[in-house]
């Protein structure tokens, strides 16, 4: 079955379901891309943060559908801000591919490229190490110049609030394509998606399921949902995104589950009244984010938890 498809300010087609592939073991994630794309996917989310590049690489190569009908994205690490080119040249070895439909900054925050951890570096006050003199401006310029190049056909931000986006936007020449950002049954930010509307950037969530152990599916109110369309509750929460005109990147290792999560949600019409009930759970007092990694600095997300 093929996913529904939006459209990219480049112009590009993107899928609006795409498999995610945080937290898939290299051992997994291999065959979950393979029966994905066999499935009928087309687009996959990556990341040089997630250390399975090459794994997923595999699958798309063992799938053997024509590159020119994938959606490949991954995304800059933090410790990577300071050399966009060499980052990317290295995902595309990772995935055996020579360019991306899409590369993200993937959180607004430089670290420290020379500092305790390739990853996660941190000061010794546990607190995560900081590149305080670099302007995320000269990240986006580099990703800009790799646009130019056509390494990525396409590039984006994610984890990204009004603040920030106003931020690069005001010497940006190239307006990201794409937010990819929490979103989801109780995180809906109707705020943020207003101003990306207006500005042309496609919003993506990602944990769209609540993330590990996918816990919006046993909400009452989407559990009711799921039985009065035949669906399943994973069914719900993913039309709930597309209804909205949001891409959904689900991430299973589990091949029924990757091929639920594409067909289900296109079966499924909410009508207005299904949608209604799904606004209403967030500022029904369920509003919560299920990824808030310690970042020491101001993100400029209303229901950010505070710094400590
Ligand atoms: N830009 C960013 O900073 C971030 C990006 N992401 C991207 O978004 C993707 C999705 O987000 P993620 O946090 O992984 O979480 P999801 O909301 O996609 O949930 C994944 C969890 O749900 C389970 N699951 C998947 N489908 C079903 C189903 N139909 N029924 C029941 N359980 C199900 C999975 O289990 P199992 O695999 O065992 O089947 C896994 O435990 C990521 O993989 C990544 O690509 C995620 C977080 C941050
Ligand atoms: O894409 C997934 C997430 O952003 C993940 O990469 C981060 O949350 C990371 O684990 C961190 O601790 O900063």
């Amino acid at each position: 079955m093929a996913s529904p498809t939006f459209k990219l300010n480049t112009g590009a087609t993107i899928p609006a379901i795409g498999l995610g592939t945080w937290q898939s073991k290299p051992e997994e994630v291999t065959a979950a891309v393979e029966h994905a794309l066999k499935t009928g996917y087309r687009h996959i989310d990556c990341a040089w943060m997630y250390g399975n590049e090459a794994a997923v690489g595999e699958g798309i190569r063992r799938a053997g559908i024509p590159r020119s009908e994938l959606f490949v994205t991954s995304k800059l690490w933090s410790t990577h801000h300071t050399r966009v080119a060499q980052s990317l040249q290295e995902t595309l070895q990772n995935l055996g591919l020579d360019y991306l439909d899409l590369y993200l900054i993937h959180w607004p925050v430089p670290l420290n490229p020379n500092g305790n951890h390739p990853t996660i570096p941190t000061l010794p006050s546990g607190k995560r190490d900081v590149l305080e003199d670099w302007d995320i401006r000269d990240t986006w310029k580099q990703m800009e110049a790799v646009y130019r190049e056509g390494k990525a056909k396409a590039i984006g931000v994610s984890n990204f609030s009004k603040l920030k986006l106003e931020h690069i936007l005001a010497t940006a020449e190239v307006v990201p394509a794409v937010d990819q950002l929490e979103l989801h049954l109780y995180n809906p930010d109707p705020t943020l998606l207003a101003y990306l509307k207006e500005k042309g950037i496609l919003p993506q969530a990602y944990s769209p399921l609540g993330s590990t152990g996918s816990p919006l599916l046993s909400d009452e109110v989407v559990v009711e949902l799921a039985k009065k369309h035949s669906a399943d509750p994973s069914a719900i929460a993913l039309a709930y995104l597309l209804a909205k005109g949001i891409v959904a990147l689900p991430k299973s290792v589990t091949p029924a589950r990757i091929t639920q999560n594409l067909e289900g949600p296109i079966k499924v019409k909410l009508d207005e009244e299904d949608v209604k009930k799904l606004d209403a759970l967030a500022p029904g007092g369920k509003q919560r984010r299920f990824i808030a990694p310690p970042w020491p600095i101001e993100l400029g997300f209303d229901n950010w938890p505070p710094l400590k």
